[in-house]
């Protein structure tokens, strides 16, 4: 499927095909999950969140400060066991208390992929209802929904309230649709389509590693 991802202006814009081609790399054909694909593809969301506007910056800053954190174990002098999720999980267990490691500056890279891999479950259940919804369905409701079945139980009061308010700011799901620049309905639920299965088998798969070392309850 042929998708334009140059805004009218051929400035760079929020493209779901880079978002899916970065979620399908970063497993790799042992199942490791590649932390430079796995930013890449957070990356690209996150761009597509700034285009919605400056109320969402304080998900979107969120979500940046993890990745820097993770780039820059990824890039630092232990690069080579900061390759995948599976290299730092054995690595940070290896090195001792990760538990206290997750409550150092900066926390443990564990810890921090923890917190994405929790946001990629809403991800996961807000594309999917997506994918399934009418054309009288509501993005903020959804969004909402999937908030609820995933990340609220890990958040404290405040940070629930100020994410109900900024759901409630999201646009149509035709004006939604729009910024996605993946073309006319069909196509989109079409990537959808792929995309979300792209995203269930990262989540499966890191959800195995952390369920595997005991590591959910990260601090
Ligand atoms: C086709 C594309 C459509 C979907 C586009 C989705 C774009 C989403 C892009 C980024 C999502 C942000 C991911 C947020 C990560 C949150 C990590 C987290 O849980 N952090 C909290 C805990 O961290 P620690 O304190 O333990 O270090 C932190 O307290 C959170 C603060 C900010 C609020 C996070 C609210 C998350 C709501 C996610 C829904 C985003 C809605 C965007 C709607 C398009």
């Amino acid at each position: 499927m042929a998708t334009e991802c140059k805004g009218g202006g051929q400035e760079e814009v929020f493209c779901l095909r880079d978002v899916l081609d970065a979620f399908r790399l970063c497993l790799d054909e042992r199942g490791e999950v590649l932390l430079e694909e796995y930013a890449q593809g957070w990356r690209g969301l996150i761009k597509f969140m700034n285009s919605l506007g400056t109320m969402f910056s304080f998900i979107s800053s969120d979500a940046v400060s993890k990745l820097d954190i993770l780039e820059a174990y990824r890039t630092g002098p232990h690069a080579d066991r900061y390759r995948s999720l599976q290299t730092m999980a054995r690595f940070e267990l290896e090195a001792g208390d990760l538990v206290a490691a997750s409550r150092r500056v900066p926390p443990s890279g564990c810890r921090t992929f923890l917190r994405l891999h929790r946001a990629l479950l809403w991800l996961r259940l807000f594309l999917e209802r997506l994918r399934t919804s009418g054309e009288n369905d509501r993005p903020s409701t959804m969004c909402s929904e999937a908030y609820d079945r995933s990340l609220s139980e890990h958040h404290p009061w405040i940070v629930r309230q100020a994410s109900s308010v900024a759901f409630r700011l999201l646009p149509t799901r035709s004006a939604f649709f729009e910024v996605m620049h993946v073309g006319a309905e069909e196509q989109v639920v079409a990537m959808l389509g792929e995309a979300v299965p792209a995203i269930e088998k990262v989540y499966d798969v890191s959800q195995a590693v952390y369920t595997e070392h005991n590591m959910l309850d990260l601090p």
